[in-house]
Formats: structure tokens, C-alpha cells, sequence
């Protein structure tokens, strides 16, 4: 088998309540798995067991307690769980991507310059990241007249579109996915599919979360039930 990308090992994360005289609540504990190239791991588990926060924890916006996140950058392995900041950002640029469910995005900066902005993240030139940028949102049947407006005034499922155009413009070669799909109709969901089937061909390697059954059949590779990693269920 390919080495993996991403190893997590023995990863534990509680949560400090401030607004409860700083009482820890543990969440999870020795959570473990790893992904190789071209693989896409699919977090499973009900609500609340604690995906989002692992995707969280891979991106280094939330801190583990314990334990390992080994990212593979060429023929270095960095610790996301210690690493400084700056590696991090360095790592954000150009190994690890997030799509997250909601577009953030600067006021009054139009759709098509969001996509083709993230596009020259990883090194496109200009022409060729605006040439993407314009196939993302044509495939992502986001109307052409919505290119050159700035996505505050766009419904629901335009924003998540021109959000996942933006998660998925950049070449890099590990993407996490919060519920990418989540208020997507059916045809645009098979977009996504396609889209995210073409990225594992790449040899991009993608951790998922995906609640709509039909996607996640046709994407996984492996589901990991993180359920098997929640404090609830151990101490059960
Ligand atoms: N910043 C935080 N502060 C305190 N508790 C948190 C924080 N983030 C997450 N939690 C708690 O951690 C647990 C796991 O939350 P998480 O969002 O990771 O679950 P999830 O499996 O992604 O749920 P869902 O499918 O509903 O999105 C929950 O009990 C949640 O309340």
C-alpha cells in the first residue's frame, strides 16, 4: 500500500467550558486512522461524536491533548499537533485544503475572483486560475451572471457552490470536506461527486464528512465511525 499522507495517533481532545467554571468535558480519546493518496476517508457516527472537531483538529484549528497528526509535505512528516504557527499556515497553503459548509469571504469581492484567487494559491498563473476558476462554477451551475457579483446576496446553495469552487480550485494533495453537500439538490450533488472522484484519480487524498447516503456510497473508500473514539462510549 502507499505510504499514507495523514496518520493520526493516538489523539485525545476535551473541551474547556468557560461559561461552567472551566470545567473539561473529554470528547475523544486514542482516535486513530490513516490516508493514503488518491483514498477518501469518510468520518461516520451520529451527531455530536465528534467529526467536525477531528476535521478541526487536522487543520489545526483546534488543539489536541494528546497524540500525533502527521502530515507527509514531499519528504518531510510534520505534527500538525505541534507544530508553530507558521509551519501552518505554510501547510494550509500548500498541502492541506478545508471546505468548510458556510462561504466566508471579504465583502464586495466577486464570486469568479474568490475561485480564481484560491486557484493561484498553489501556483496557477493568472489566466490559467481564472480558466478554472470559470469551469468550477460552470460545472457547479452557478449562472453567469453571478460571476462578477460579490456572493453576500446569493441563496444558500449558490454560496455553498462557489465555496466548494473555491475549496476544490487549489492542486493540493490532501482536502477536508465538512458536509460539502449539505443543502445541495440532486444534480449538483452529482457534480460534487464527480468532482471529488476526479481529485482521488489526482491522487489527492480527502477526509469527509458526508451525511447524504448516496454520496458517501459513491465517494468512500473507508468509513471510520468515530463513535469507537467518543469518552461517552468508552466509559459505557
Ligand atoms: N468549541 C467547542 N467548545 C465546547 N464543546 C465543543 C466545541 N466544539 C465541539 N464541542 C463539543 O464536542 C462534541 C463533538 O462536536 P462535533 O461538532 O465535532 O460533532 P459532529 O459529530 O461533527 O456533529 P454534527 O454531525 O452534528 O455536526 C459535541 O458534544 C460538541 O458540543
Amino acid at each position: 500500500m502507499t505510504s499514507p499522507i495523514l496518520t493520526l495517533e493516538g489523539v485525545s481532545k476535551s473541551f474547556t467550558l468557560h461559561l461552567q467554571g472551566g470545567q473539561s468535558i473529554g470528547v475523544m480519546q486514542d482516535v486513530h486512522f490513516a490516508v493514503a493518496p488518491g483514498e477518501c476517508v469518510v468520518l461516520g457516527g451520529p451527531s455530536g461524536a465528534g467529526k467536525s472537531s477531528i476535521l478541526k483538529m487536522i487543520y489545526g484549528n483546534y488543539r489536541c491533548d494528546t497524540g500525533a497528526i502527521l502530515l507527509r509535505e514531499g519528504d518531510e512528516v510534520v505534527d500538525i499537533a505541534t507544530a508553530e504557527p507558521r509551519r501552518l499556515l505554510a501547510l494550509r497553503r500548500r498541502t492541506m485544503g478545508y471546505v468548510s459548509q458556510f462561504l466566508r469571504v471579504i465583502p464586495r469581492v466577486p464570486a469568479l475572483a474568490i475561485v480564481a484567487e484560491a486557484a493561484r494559491e498553489t501556483g496557477l498563473a493568472e489566466d490559467a486560475a481564472t480558466r478554472r476558476a470559470q469551469e468550477l462554477l460552470h460545472r457547479l451551475n452557478v449562472p453567469e451572471r453571478l460571476w462578477g457579483l460579490p456572493p453576500a446576496t446569493f441563496s444558500g446553495g449558490e454560496q455553498q457552490r462557489v465555496n466548494i469552487a473555491r475549496g476544490l480550485a487549489a492542486d493540493r494533495p490532501l482536502l477536508l470536506l465538512d458536509e460539502p453537500t449539505a443543502s445541495l439538490d440532486a444534480a449538483n450533488r452529482a457534480v460534487v461527486v464527480d468532482l471529488v472522484t476526479a481529485k482521488k484519480q489526482n491522487g489527492v487524498a480527502i477526509v469527509g464528512i458526508f451525511h447524504d447516503e448516496d454520496v458517501r456510497s459513491q465517494v468512500a473508500d473507508r468509513v471510520v465511525d468515530v463513535t469507537r473514539f467518543s469518552v461517552a462510549s468508552l466509559a459505557a
